[in-house]
């Protein structure tokens, strides 16, 4: 959702608030003085900074923390631990002091324009992105783009290395990182380390074309505690641990030999009886929302204001459904006009009586497949308005921006059918955050099978994306569902999202890391001695 750059970024050097200056102040004379570093015991290591950059009402820089549901869920820990956020400001050739937002301690990593286009555009959204999401689109391989890949991660890493307190948690974010477990490992055998992939992990028959499947599995293999989104996401990977390694796995347990410094071209690596290995947890720990902050949004008189403006707006439709996605291939978006189109045109469904709100947010905008994309949807939307709109009564209301929560949230609050149509997403959000903010029990959630929130939210309309007559079967049930019905699946998907919030997550994957006793790890026993 943060795509696009920081306006006047390089400013962001210049205005600081008052306590960054002071952090920079405090870095400028321990630099002068040869002093070590500050250090922190809680570390995130993530692809972006929890933080975009605003410009205020006197125009200056300043920083704004992000709405997501990651900085939610670690916020408190991060305050009340001593915590410190590893990441990227947005921008290339951004070169900032570490400084201090919101009681939290930033460390930007700098990239230049080439590693922003080979390490982020390049290697983790055109080789990696497709390739984990079932190679929806076609993965490019490169070496100079993996070779950007392995420099940004040792940035990544030796800067956690270097703040991390002795005995350290660092918790990593995301396939743009997934070398840094191992780096850090090695770099600092005293850290605990988690591991979290927010997109899906392929099958073995998908990864293994990566040209350094090895290099990837083995940097996992660095953490103590890995976690996917889905059950089926982590046995893809200790599926992939035992093709190319080899290693003994277990459940959600794999042992990896200790002081094994080969650099995972080939051969066996299978370890033998009675040699030291340590233990590596790695298990589905679903992500999900800031529940509390949706639900209250929800309940303001203003947002709810807004959602009746917005229906009037849209000219009072019978139905209004709605679509939230980044613009990428992944979010089945095609696959949903498609379904919609044919509905208007076998007459199943009038404009008059209902329409479609799709915000397609501008993302990636540089890489290729994300233009290709963008050409594509705005070519059917224009097509299906041309074909099937009268004056006063648009098919479809395509907006291509982002928008801020509490307009998300009126949104959800005006739409009675929200449609998820995924061909393939590591949970999906937007589906946790419609029925969050749902408390009237009404709207119906249609979702994907392919994204991770279907796992849980079963009780909405589940589909199949690639089944258009499916889609549109689904579309229809859920335009005539009976109030009854709505209602009793909307209190069944929100006892899932308000038990389940992204806080809960955290705690449960950190409590897991916590009791993971690999950061102290050699045991000689064999997984067949365990229970
Ligand atoms: O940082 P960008 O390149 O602009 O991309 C935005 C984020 O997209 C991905 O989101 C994933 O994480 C969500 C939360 O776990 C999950 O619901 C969704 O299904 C995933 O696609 C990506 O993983 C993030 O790193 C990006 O920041
Ligand atoms: O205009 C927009 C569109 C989306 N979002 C938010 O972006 C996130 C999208 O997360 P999701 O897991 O659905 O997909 P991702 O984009 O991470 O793949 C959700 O929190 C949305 O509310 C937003 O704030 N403004």
């Amino acid at each position: 959702m943060r795509d696009v750059l920081p306006p006047g970024a390089e400013l962001v050097r210049l205005v600081a608030c008052s306590a960054t200056e002071q952090w920079r102040q405090r870095s400028r004379v321990a630099s002068q003085n040869e002093v070590e570093p500050e250090t922190y015991d809680f570390i995130v290591v993530a692809n972006r900074l929890p933080v975009d950059s605003v410009t205020d009402e006197e125009g200056n820089q300043r920083w704004r923390m992000s709405p997501g549901g990651l900085v939610a869920a670690l916020e408190p820990l991060m305050k009340s631990t001593d915590g410190a956020w590893v990441g990227w400001p947005g921008a290339a050739d951004v070169v900032l002091d570490p400084f201090e937002h919101e009681n939290i301690q930033m460390v930007p990593i700098a990239l230049n324009e080439e590693e922003v286009e080979r390490y982020y555009e390049g290697f983790s959204n055109d080789t990696l992105w497709p390739l984990y999401h079932d190679v929806i689109a076609q993965p490019s391989y490169h070496r100079e783009w993996w070779d950007s890949y392995v420099a940004v991660n040792r940035r990544f890493a030796d800067a956690a290395a270097r703040i991390a307190d002795k005995g350290a948690t660092v918790w990593v974010h995301d396939y743009q990182l997934q070398l840094v477990p191992g780096m850090l490992r090695e770099a600092r055998p005293d850290l605990t380390i988690g591991f979290f992939n927010h997109i899906p992990f392929p099958a073995y028959g998908i990864f293994s074309q990566l040209p350094w499947r090895q290099q990837i599995i083995s940097g996992l293999l660095g953490a103590d505690v890995i976690g996917f989104q889905r059950v089926a996401d982590a046995g893809n990977f200790t599926r992939a641990v035992r093709r190319l390694f080899g290693y003994e796995t277990k459940g959600t347990r794999v042992w990896v030999p200790v002081g094994d410094s080969s650099d995972a071209t080939t051969g066996d690596r299978s370890h033998v009886r009675g040699a030291p290995v340590r233990r590596v947890i790695a298990r589905a720990y679903p992500i999900s929302i800031d529940v509390t902050s949706y639900v209250e949004l929800a309940q303001k008189p203003e947002v709810q204001a807004r959602a009746r403006e917005i229906r009037e707006e849209l000219g009072n439709p019978k139905t209004i459904m709605l679509g939230v996605d980044r613009l990428d291939y992944t979010k089945g978006i095609g696959h949903r006009l498609k379904a919609f189109g044919e509905l208007l045109a076998e007459g199943r469904l009038d404009v008059q009586d209902v329409t479609l709100v799709q915000v397609a947010s501008p993302s990636r905008e540089r890489v290729a497949s994300y233009m290709q994309l963008r050409d594509e949807i705005e070519l059917t939307v224009g097509r299906i308005n041309g074909d099937y709109g009268s004056i006063g009564h648009t098919a479809i209301n395509y907006l291509h921006q982002g928008y801020p929560r509490e307009e998300m949230v009126a949104l959800y609050l005006a739409a009675d059918v929200m449609l998820v149509t995924a061909l393939r997403d590591g949970m999906n959000l937007v589906a946790k955050e419609y029925v969050a903010t749902r408390a009237d029990l009404g709207g119906v959630l249609v979702l994907s099978e392919f994204a991770g929130a279907s796992d849980d939210l079963r009780q909405a309309l589940l589909i199949n994306p690639h089944d258009i007559e499916g889609v549109k079967e689904a579309v229809v049930r859920a335009i005539d569902m009976p109030a009854a019905e709505k209602r009793r699946r909307m209190r069944a998907l929100r006892k899932r999202v308000l038990e389940n919030d992204v806080v809960k997550w955290s705690r449960v994957f950190l409590d897991e890391l916590k009791q993971s006793t690999t950061a102290h790890p050699v045991s000689h026993e064999h997984p067949d001695d365990r229970r």
